[in-house]
């Protein structure tokens, strides 16, 4: 048995909890996959590696119509995976190395671990590891549901699909979510034929409606999109295809070819794989270890003493700079027990890097109006066409708004939704505007927006939400 100050449960955002203030204390990491966590592995990094190439070869589609002819003419896949993997497996292998080898008061351990006590561990070779504080960043994984076929080797989930040896010439992609959304554009654009197979109507369907529809149907001028489908099996063929059987709600069934099939329907928090409902602790429904507001994991709805989760274990929102936030919550929270520090998820935005891209922050149009009710408050709604102002007419766009909601008396800004060209940076000062208390109607008047930029859609969006009569 050996006893630490500190033992991290996950490499991901658990690793940036090692910070010079431990320096002469004793700290376990213990990582059971690859050194450095989804986000860096097989995550946000090499998807949005892969995007940006994708844009570029979209680039020729969007070009024609301005007068300008460009021609993608092919994808070297092989060197666009490598350029990808080359670079993350080496930053992987350095972090690595750096707490395996380099800091003497950090051991690591390469192998999963279980709480077997509240603040002791057993790692699957037997070792076993107390500490007087553990911190448990776990993570996700995905979800394979149980249709038949999807343990073939055709079938893929994120965690696989960016490695594939060539590119597909077919892909279905079982999903219609974030995942689905940022491969279909990625896929499609390299020239893969993507299909997509999707329960309900329609993509994207926890965004604001407006978004969820309009990128619906684009999504349907870019790639075979089948709503209302569920695939019931994958049998593989011959040739080394598979063939997808897909029922309608309608009960009618068809037959989709693919060469890969990538599952892209939701992930869940790896709380037994540290045996957190064995130790006592409590678990939301949906799986994930509960935690404070302080992100003090607890039983009974009382925390545990010293032990803490951070990310995608325990948060509703599984993104990489909610995990981040939490982990620098959590890091002051470790050293400072009497000067705790709570989480804020008051206004967490995220980004899905399709085509074309969308951001979103604070409430969507129902959520809004539903809270109006509550409080009896009106809500304004602005709605922009990027097309509408100058930098529009340059990219001569059709397709882009800026949705945003507020209080029509007050101006407070309660959400915004924006889908096109840059969103997830154009919609950056919304979110500080929120985060600060910036009003909509002194954000529009109170400061000058550079003419003719982007970002005069949002100048717009925020004019029209109305002004106080002053
Ligand atoms: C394809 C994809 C794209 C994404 N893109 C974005 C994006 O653009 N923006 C964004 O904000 N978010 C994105 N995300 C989400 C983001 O990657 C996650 O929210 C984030 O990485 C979670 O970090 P974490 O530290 O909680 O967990 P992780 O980074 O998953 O770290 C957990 C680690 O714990 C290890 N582990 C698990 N159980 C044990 C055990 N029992 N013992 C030892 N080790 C264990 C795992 O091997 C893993 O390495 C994406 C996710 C995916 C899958
Ligand atoms: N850009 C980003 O920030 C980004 C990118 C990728 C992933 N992520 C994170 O990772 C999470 C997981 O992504 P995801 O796309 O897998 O999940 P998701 O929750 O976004 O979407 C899951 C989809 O699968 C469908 N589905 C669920 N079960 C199904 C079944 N049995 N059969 C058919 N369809 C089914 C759902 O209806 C939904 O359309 C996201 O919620 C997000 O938090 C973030």
């Amino acid at each position: 048995m050996v006893h630490y100050d500190l033992a991290i449960i996950g490499s991901g955002s658990g690793n940036t909890l090692i910070t010079p203030e431990w320096d002469n204390k004793k700290v376990a990491i213990i990582e059971g996959g690859t050194f450095g966590g989804t986000c860096l592995n097989v995550g946000c990094i090499p998807t949005k590696m892969l995007v940006y190439p994708a844009e570029l070869a979209r680039a020729a589609d969007d070009a024609g119509r301005l007068g300008v002819d460009l021609q993608h003419t092919g994808t070297r896949w092989a060197d666009l995976r490598d350029r990808i993997f080359t670079r993350i497996d080496s930053i992987s292998e350095a972090g690595r190395a750096y707490r395996a080898d380099e800091l003497q008061h950090v051991d690591l351990y390469e192998e999963e671990a279980r709480f077997t006590a509240d603040r002791t561990l057993v790692t699957a070779s037997g070792a076993v590891i107390t500490a007087d504080q553990v911190v448990i960043a776990a993570g996700s994984r995905p979800v394979v549901p149980g249709i038949p076929g999807l343990d073939l080797p055709q079938v893929h989930t994120s965690d696989t699909v960016m490695r594939l040896d060539e590119q597909p010439r077919r892909m279905l992609i079982i999903g219609g979510g974030y995942i689905a959304a940022e491969f279909a554009h990625v896929f499609s654009a390299l020239g893969t034929d993507v299909t997509l197979a999707v329960r309900s109507g329609q993509l994207l369907r926890s965004l604001d409606h407006t978004v969820s529809e309009r990128f619906t149907e684009r999504a349907q001028s870019q790639w075979t999109v089948l709503t209302g489908r569920q695939v019931t099996r994958v049998d593989s063929n011959a040739d080394g295809s598979v063939t997808a059987t897909v029922v309608a709600t309608d009960g009618g069934e068809s037959k989709v070819g693919a060469d890969v099939v990538l599952v892209a329907t939701g992930r869940t928090p790896n709380s037994d794989r540290v045996g957190a409902l064995e130790a006592g602790f409590d678990l939301t429904a949906d799986g994930r270890i509960a935690v404070d507001a302080f992100q003090r994991v607890t039983r009974e709805g009382k925390p545990v003493p010293g032990v803490w989760a951070l990310g995608d274990i325990s948060s509703p929102f599984q993104l990489k700079h909610v995990a981040n936030h939490e982990a620098r919550v959590v890091s002051h929270n470790l050293l400072h027990p009497d000067a705790l520090h709570a989480s804020d998820h008051r206004y967490v935005p995220a980004a899905v890097f399709t085509r074309p891209q969308i951001a979103t922050v604070g409430l969507t149009e129902e959520q809004a109006l539903e809270r109006a009710e509550r409080t009896g408050s009106r809500v304004a709604v602005a709605v922009q066409q990027y097309g509408s102002t100058a930098y529009g007419w340059a990219m001569e766009d059709t397709t882009g708004i800026v949705k945003i909601l507020a209080e029509e008396d007050t101006g407070t800004i309660l959400g915004a939704h924006i889908m096109g060209h840059e969103a997830s940076n154009l919609i950056q000062p919304l979110i500080q505007a929120m985060h600060f208390g910036l009003d909509a109607f002194t954000m529009a008047r109170g400061q000058y927006w550079i003419h003719p930029a982007l970002a005069e859609v949002v100048e717009n969006a925020l004019l029209s939400l109305r002004a106080p009569s002053t």
